[in-house]
C-alpha cells in the first residue's frame, strides 16, 4: 500500500507502481464503462471528489454540478496533462488546441475562433453549408431510405462543414477520402480512453507489445492523418499570395509569413494538429448525438409524433428552416436537450491538469494532478433531475409548453476551455433533426435488432448499431 498526500480526496488504497489501474480497468469492464466504474467508486467512498492513482499519476474525478462548475471556470484547472499518450495523440509533441495550455493554447485557440468566425462560423454562411449538406442527405433518402445506419449516414455532414472551412473545398460523399477519414477517426477512438490508455502508464509497452498496446494503430492513424492534411497544406502553400484568405489554411499560412513572436506556434506541424483537433472534436460527438436523437424517436413513437406536429404547425413542404427558428419549436428543443442529458456522448470530460497546488471541496490537490469531469453524473444526479433514468422531454418545458432551459445541462462545458465547435454542433443537430422529421417518419428497418437504448461505452458513448427505415410523409 502506497502513502497518499495528506488530505488527498478519498478513494481505494494504492498498490505499488500500478496504483488503482488494474482495479479501475476491471471495474470498467464489469460495469460497462469507465464513467460507471468511477461513479461506483465515488459512491463506495461516499465522496464528490474521488482520488485515485493510475500508474504514477494522481487522478481525481469530480462528480457534482457546483464542483464541476468551479473546476471548469477556475484558471488553476485549465491545464492539460503532459504524458506520453497525449504526446502520441499530437504526433510526437503537444501541439494544437485540445492538448496544449498556456500561451500556445491561448494563441491558437484565439486564432482559430477569430478566423472561423470571419469565415462565417456561427453565421449565415455556415448555416448555408449545413443546408447544402442536408440537401445531399435528402436526395439520398429520396432514392432509398429503407435501411440506413443513421449516425454513420449523418457523420459526413459536420465533417464536411469543418472540411470546407479548413480547406475551402466541399468534400464529396462519393469521394473515398471522406470514408477514409471517417474510418481513421473510428479506429483512433478505439485506441484511446480518457485516462490515456495503458500506454500512458507503461510507455515502454510500445517496444514489447506494439500491437496489443495500440501503439502501432495510433502510429499508423497518425501517419495517415498527417499525410492527408500535409497534402492540402502543400497545395495551399503553392497557391498562396498575400491577401488570400478564403479558408483557414490560407489564413494560417498568412500568419506563418508574419514574423512575430507568436510565429513559433504557426508551423506545418501545429497546423496539422489544429485540423486534427477540429475534426476529432466535431465528428463523432455530433453524429452520435444525432444517432441517439433518432434512436429516441424510434423507441418513443409518441414523442416523434409530437415533434412532427409542432414542425407541421410552422412549416409547409417548401418553407425553409433556419436555426433561429428553434424558438418557435420549444417541444423539439426540449427533445434535443433531453436526448443530450439522457444520452450525453462525453461521459467523462477533460483531462485537465492542476497548474498549482490547490484545494477542491476541502481536499488537497497537488500541482500536476489530473482532473476528470463526470458529466455523466451531473446528468444522472437525482438532486438535479427528477427520475433521471427516464427519457422525459417535458422536464425542459413549463406548464405553457415554453422552453425551460436548465443551467445544470452543460454539454459544451463552461469557461475558457469550453467547446470551440458548440455553435456548429447545435446548428447541425437542430437543422438535420427538424428537416428529416418534417419529411420522414423514422422506424426500425425490417430485420434490424430491436435496440435496448443502452449506450456503448468508449471515449465517447455511442448508440448501439441500429438501422432505420425512413418513410416519406405526405405533406
Ligand atoms: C455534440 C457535439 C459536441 C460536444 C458534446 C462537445 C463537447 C465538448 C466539451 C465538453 C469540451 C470541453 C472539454 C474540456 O473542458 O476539457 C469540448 C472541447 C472542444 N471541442 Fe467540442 N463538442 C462537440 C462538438 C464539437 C465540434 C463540432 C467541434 C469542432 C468544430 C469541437 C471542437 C472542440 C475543441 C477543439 C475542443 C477543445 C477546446 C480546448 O481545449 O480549448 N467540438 N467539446
Amino acid at each position: 500500500q502506497v502513502k497518499k498526500p495528506p488530505n488527498f480526496p478519498p478513494g481505494p488504497y494504492w498498490l505499488p507502481f500500478v496504483g488503482n489501474l488494474p482495479q479501475l480497468k476491471k471495474l470498467s469492464k464489469k460495469l460497462g464503462g469507465q464513467h460507471l466504474a468511477l461513479s461506483h467508486l465515488a459512491k463506495e467512498y461516499n465522496t464528490n471528489v474521488l482520488g485515485l492513482k493510475l500508474g504514477k499519476d494522481y487522478v481525481v474525478t469530480v462528480f457534482t454540478y457546483p464542483l464541476i462548475r468551479d473546476v471548469l471556470i477556475s484558471e488553476e484547472f485549465e491545464g492539460r496533462p503532459d504524458n506520453f499518450f497525449l504526446r502520441l495523440r499530437c504526433m510526437g509533441q503537444k501541439r494544437g488546441i485540445t492538448c496544449t495550455e498556456g500561451e500556445e493554447w491561448n494563441t491558437l485557440r484565439n486564432f482559430v475562433n477569430r478566423h472561423l468566425r470571419n469565415l462565417g462560423f456561427g453565421k449565415k454562411p455556415m448555416e448555408k453549408m449545413i443546408q447544402d449538406e442536408i440537401c445531399d442527405i435528402l436526395t439520398i433518402l429520396k432514392k432509398d431510405g429503407s435501411d440506413i445506419q443513421v449516425d454513420k449516414f449523418l457523420a459526413p455532414c459536420v465533417l464536411s462543414v469543418i472540411w470546407t472551412l479548413i480547406t475551402g473545398e466541399k468534400i464529396s460523399r462519393e469521394n473515398n477520402q471522406l470514408d477514409e477519414l471517417l474510418d481513421l477517426f473510428n479506429l483512433r477512438s478505439k485506441a484511446f480512453d480518457m485516462t490515456g490508455g495503458t500506454l500512458t502508464q507503461y510507455p515502454w509497452l510500445r517496444y514489447f507489445l506494439p500491437e496489443w498496446s495500440g501503439f502501432n494503430l495510433i502510429k499508423s492513424v497518425n501517419t495517415s492523418l498527417k499525410n492527408l492534411f500535409m497534402k492540402y497544406i502543400r497545395e495551399h502553400k503553392d497557391g498562396w499570395f498575400e491577401g488570400r484568405n478564403e479558408d483557414l489554411i490560407y489564413r494560417y499560412i498568412s500568419e506563418m509569413k508574419t514574423n512575430t513572436e507568436a510565429s513559433k506556434y504557426f508551423t506545418d506541424d501545429h497546423l496539422v494538429m489544429v485540423c486534427v483537433d477540429l475534426f476529432i472534436g466535431g465528428a463523432q460527438t455530433t453524429s452520435r448525438t444525432l444517432g441517439f436523437a433518432f434512436l429516441m424517436m424510434i423507441m418513443y413513437p409518441e414523442v416523434q409524433k409530437k415533434v412532427q406536429e409542432q414542425i407541421d404547425k410552422h412549416y409547409d413542404k417548401n418553407s425553409s428552416i433556419e436555426y433561429s427558428d428553434r424558438y418557435k419549436l420549444p417541444y423539439v428543443e426540449a427533445v434535443l436537450l433531453e436526448t443530450i442529458r439522457y444520452r450525453y456522448v462525453v461521459p467523462i470530460g477533460g483531462p485537465r491538469r492542476v497548474t498549482k497546488n490547490t484545494t477542491l471541496d476541502g481536499y488537497y490537490l497537488p500541482k500536476n494532478t489530473t482532473v476528470l469531469i463526470s458529466f455523466y453524473s451531473i446528468n444522472n444526479d437525482p438532486e438535479n433531475w427528477q427520475n433521471p433514468e427516464i427519457f422525459n422531454p417535458e422536464r425542459f418545458l413549463d406548464e405553457k409548453g415554453s422552453l425551460l432551459p436548465d443551467e445544470k445541462l452543460i454539454p459544451f462545458a463552461l469557461g475558457r476551455r469550453r467547446c470551440v465547435g458548440e455553435i456548429l454542433a447545435k446548428n447541425c443537430i437542430f437543422l438535420l433533426f427538424v428537416e428529416i422529421l418534417r419529411r420522414y417518419n423514422v422506424s426500425l428497418a425490417p430485420g434490424s435488432k430491436p435496440p435496448t437504448g443502452k449506450p456503448i461505452a468508449g471515449i465517447t458513448l455511442s448508440p448501439e448499431s441500429y438501422r432505420v427505415k425512413f418513410t416519406e410523409r405526405s405533406l
